[in-house]
């Protein structure tokens, strides 16, 4: 079975609502005729709106960087999973690393997001990856084994369809070092098998595992002809839309 690969732009807190009106504006023209691959955009919350709306319509599907994991209450700050549905988001990043590494979040917290996007009937990108510390001590396969096992606790498969995961070594985030394919196909085959042990070998080869970091135009090709790699996670070169176009396009 193929799976249908799955591009998306996370732009961080990048991009105000302007900002993405004109980027939205440049780049669904470029890729107006791209059906091979589903393609998703994540803007900041205060353009989900402005992007939902400018990309009505077309092949490009919005989604949220992050989420809480009640529908409602006293969290100052926060967005809702209903919030999200409401305004025409389809996706949502969950444990980003730099949530992890800025903002607390921890598998407990991806574990009870994760069950709700998929509560919500939002597609959830769940995102896993080890610091270079852990890659350099041989740590990486305990660290994703950790990760996913303890996003998916509590999760049955048949709830999980929707899953997307994704592997971003956050070593390669930002830094131009991109992962060779060779280390992350093998990382892939980790978080498969994970998925495999949680639910069932025909879920794990259904699903898609999107690779993340200092993914460019360049080497894009080359990472998603690996066999176990569905997609790309974009940052930095998601924010030019030309350039993201061309990765889209690989
Ligand atoms: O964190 C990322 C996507 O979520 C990757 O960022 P870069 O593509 O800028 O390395």
């Amino acid at each position: 079975m193929s799976r249908k690969k799955i591009i998306a732009g996370n732009w961080k807190m990048h991009n105000t609502p302007q900002q993405s009106l004109a980027f939205v504006k440049a780049f669904l023209p470029l890729v107006a005729d791209h059906t091979r691959d589903e393609i998703v955009l994540c803007p900041p919350y205060l353009s989900l709106a402005t992007v939902v709306e400018a990309t009505k319509g077309s092949n490009v599907m919005v989604g949220a960087q992050n989420m809480h994991w009640e529908v409602k209450g006293a969290f100052t700050g926060e967005c809702s999973p209903e919030m999200l549905v409401e305004s025409g988001v389809t996706h949502v990043i969950i444990g980003h690393s730099e949530r992890r590494q800025y903002f607390n979040e921890t598998d407990d917290t991806v574990n009870r997001k994760l069950e709700v996007a998929l509560e919500h009937g939002l597609t959830p990108i769940v995102c896993v990856g080890e610091v270079l510390e852990e890659r350099e001590a041989g740590l990486t396969e305990d660290v994703l084994r950790r990760q996913c096992s303890r996003a998916f606790r509590g999760i049955s498969g048949k709830k999980a369809a929707k899953l997307v995961m994704a592997y971003e070594p956050v070593w390669a985030i930002g830094t131009g070092k991109t992962a060779t394919p060779e280390i992350a196909e093998d990382a892939h085959l980790v978080i498969r098998g994970e998925a495999a042990k949680a639910f069932g070998d025909d879920f794990a080869h259904a699903l898609r595992i999107q690779y993340g970091g200092s993914v460019k135009a360049d080497n894009a090709r080359t990472l998603m002809s690996q066999p176990d790699i569905d997609g790309a996670l974009v940052g930095g070169a998601s924010l030019d839309a030309a350039g993201f176009a061309k990765i889209v396009k690989y």
